[in-house]
C-alpha cells in the first residue's frame, strides 16, 4: 500500500465525469489565437482550458513561450469563456505567477518530472496552495521517479492530483513520437487506485492522424481522461503543428470514440467469459512450462560453452533466431514490435541463465 493522500479533482460548479477532456494549444501564441483557440473549444462543449505559457524546447532557438504576458490572455478565457484554465509549471517564479493570474490548474512537464530537484522547487512554492496539480509522467520510462514526483507534491500537501500519460522517449525510430508502454500506467493504476489518470495523445503520437487510436485505446483501458492539443489554424501553430487539431476536429473525434463499462455488471453474460478466461489460465500455464524448458535447454547450453571455452553471446545465432521468429509470429498475424520485445527479453534471461551456469562452475574449478 502507498502512503499517499490521494482526493477526488474538484473545480467548483463542474462535474467531472470521464472521460475528462482537457485542450487548448500547445502555446499560447498571441491574445487572439489563445481566445480564438478557446471560444470555439467552449463552443464544443470543452470546460477545462490549457495552454503552454513557458515552453521547455529540447534545442535552444525553438519558440519558448510567449512568457508571463500570456498570463493576462488566459485569465480574458476564464472570464469570456467560463471555462478553467491550465498551465505547465516547472519553477517557483511560474508558480507564484500562475496563481497570481488566477490559473485553476497546473501541471507538472515530463522534463520537470525527470528532476527530483526541479519537482521539490515547485512543490515547495505551491505549498499551502488549494489547487490540482496533473503530474506527467518523466521522459524516461521510471514508474518510481514518476511515483516520486507525485510523492513530493502530496508532501507538500497538495491531495487533489492526477497523472498525464504522455508516452516515453525513445530513441529507435517508431510511429510514435512517445512510445505510450502502457503498462507503466498499467502498474500505477494498480500502485495507486484512486490517481486518475489523463493520456495525452497528441504527445504519445506526434501526428493528428493517430490521436483517434490512442484515445481510444486509453479509454479501453479505463484511464479517466484525455488532455488534446488543439488550435485554430493547427498547421500554423508555432510549436507541434503537426500533432494540433482545430476544435471543430476534436469534437468529431470525441464524438466517435467509445465508452465502456468498466466493471463486469450482473448483467453480463458471465458463462462465456469464464470459459474464455480458463483458456488463458491454461495457454499461460503452457508458456510458462515451455519458458522453463526453454530456460533448462539454455543452461544446458551453458555449460556446454563453459567446458568448450565458447563466448555465451552467438550474434549470428541470435540474428538468425530474431529473424526467424519474426517471420513465424508475423506469418500467424502477430505483431512484429510485439514479437521482438518477446524474443529480446528471452534472449536476455537465456543469457542471464548461462552467465549464471558459467560463473558457477568458473568457481568450482
Ligand atoms: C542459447 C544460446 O546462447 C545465446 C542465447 C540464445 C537463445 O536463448 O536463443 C541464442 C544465442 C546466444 O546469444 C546459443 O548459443 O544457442
Amino acid at each position: 500500500m502507498h502512503n499517499l493522500n490521494i482526493q477526488p479533482i474538484t473545480l467548483p460548479g463542474l462535474e467531472l465525469k470521464r472521460p475528462i477532456i482537457i485542450s487548448g494549444p500547445c502555446s499560447a501564441e498571441t491574445e487572439e489565437q489563445t481566445l480564438a483557440t478557446a471560444k470555439e473549444l467552449a463552443a464544443q462543449g470543452v470546460k477545462i482550458f490549457r495552454a503552454g505559457i513557458w515552453k521547455p524546447r529540447t534545442r535552444p532557438g525553438a519558440f519558448e513561450g510567449v512568457g508571463t504576458v500570456g498570463l493576462p490572455w488566459l485569465k480574458r478565457v476564464k472570464e469570456e469563456t467560463g471555462m478553467f484554465v491550465g498551465v505547465e509549471v516547472a519553477t517557483a517564479h511560474h508558480v507564484y505567477e500562475a496563481v497570481k493570474f488566477g490559473i485553476d490548474l497546473v501541471w507538472i512537464g515530463a522534463r520537470t518530472s525527470a528532476n527530483p530537484f526541479a519537482v521539490q522547487e515547485v512543490a515547495d512554492a505551491i505549498k499551502g496552495m488549494d489547487i490540482p496539480v496533473l503530474i506527467k509522467n518523466p521522459v524516461n520510462p521510471d514508474l518510481e521517479l514518476w511515483i516520486g514526483a507525485i510523492e513530493r507534491i502530496n508532501r507538500a500537501g497538495i491531495t487533489q492530483i492526477a497523472a498525464i500519460h504522455r508516452g516515453f522517449s525513445s530513441y529507435d525510430q517508431s510511429e510514435f513520437r512517445n512510445h505510450p508502454q502502457w503498462q507503466i500506467p498499467i502498474e500505477l493504476r494498480r500502485r495507486i487506485p484512486e490517481l486518475p489518470i489523463i493520456t495525452d495523445p497528441s504527445h504519445i503520437a506526434g501526428r493528428r492522424d493517430l490521436l483517434a487510436e490512442i484515445s481510444q485505446e486509453a479509454l479501453d483501458l479505463n484511464f479517466d481522461g484525455l488532455i488534446i492539443e488543439s488550435h485554430t489554424c493547427p498547421d500554423k501553430a508555432w510549436s507541434d503543428a503537426k500533432q494540433q487539431i482545430t476544435p471543430l476536429a476534436l469534437k468529431d473525434m470525441l464524438d466517435n470514440l467509445v465508452l465502456r463499462r468498466p466493471k463486469i455488471g450482473e448483467d453480463t453474460p458471465r458463462v462465456t467469459l469464464d470459459e474464455l478466461r480458463k483458456k488463458i489460465d491454461k495457454l499461460d500455464d503452457q508458456l510458462l512450462d515451455l519458458l522453463k524448458e526453454r530456460m533448462s535447454i539454455s543452461e544446458a547450453i551453458g555449460k556446454y560453452k563453459f567446458d568448450n571455452n565458447i563466448t555465451i553471446l552467438q550474434t549470428r545465432r541470435y540474428d538468425e533466431i530474431m529473424n526467424n521468429r519474426r517471420q513465424r509470429g508475423t506469418n500467424r498475424g502477430l505483431d512484429e514490435e510485439f514479437i521482438t520485445r518477446i524474443f529480446e527479453s528471452i534472449h536476455e534471461e537465456s543469457i542471464s541463465r548461462q552467465s549464471q551456469i558459467m560463473n558457477k562452475a568458473q568457481t568450482k574449478k
